[in-house]
């Protein structure tokens, strides 16, 4: 059987991997004090880092997936190849049910997140994994 192609080269691998464990430092979680680090690879090339931002007033704040991927959009990109997230834990954490959703609407099914553990090791899935039958732009006739 032939192998199956990885979504992103071993080099773009450990660039995400790095940035996005180096990315937990930038976390602002004095309440929960659960550091994430997300870092997104665009189509083009970059790297797009984000960390989770909490609030005093506890549902406003918001996750690391959500900051990298708003941030890079507003940066200009808005087609991905691959998400790292890299939390403190083991096993892995996977992103939450309003994150999924969010990514969702700039990804495809077969978009790759990696997801590191405290101890640098990871799982991947893709977005069809992590959200079947999902809700898109395409459901809008976008
Ligand atoms: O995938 C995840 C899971 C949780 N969090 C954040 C939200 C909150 O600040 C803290 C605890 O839930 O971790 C993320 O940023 N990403
Ligand atoms: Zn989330």
């Amino acid at each position: 059987m032939a192998p199956i192609d990885s979504p992103i080269t071993a080099q773009e691998l450990e660039i995400l991997s790095t940035k996005a464990i180096a990315a937990k430092e930038a976390a602002y979680c004095p309440y929960s004090k659960f550091r994430v680090g997300a870092c997104i690879l665009t189509t083009s090339g970059e790297f797009v880092v984000g960390a989770n931002v909490e609030n005093a007033a506890y549902p406003v704040g918001t996750c690391a997936e959500r900051v990298a991927f708003g941030t890079a959009v507003v940066a200009g990109h808005k087609s991905f190849k691959a998400l790292a997230v890299a939390t403190d834990i083991k096993p892995a954490a996977s992103p939450c049910g309003m994150c999924r959703q969010y990514i969702r609407e700039f990804t495809n099914g077969s978009f790759p997140v990696y997801m590191y553990d405290g101890e640098g090791s990871y799982k991947v899935m893709t977005m069809g994994e992590l959200l079947p039958d999902s809700f898109g732009p395409g459901d809008l006739g976008i």
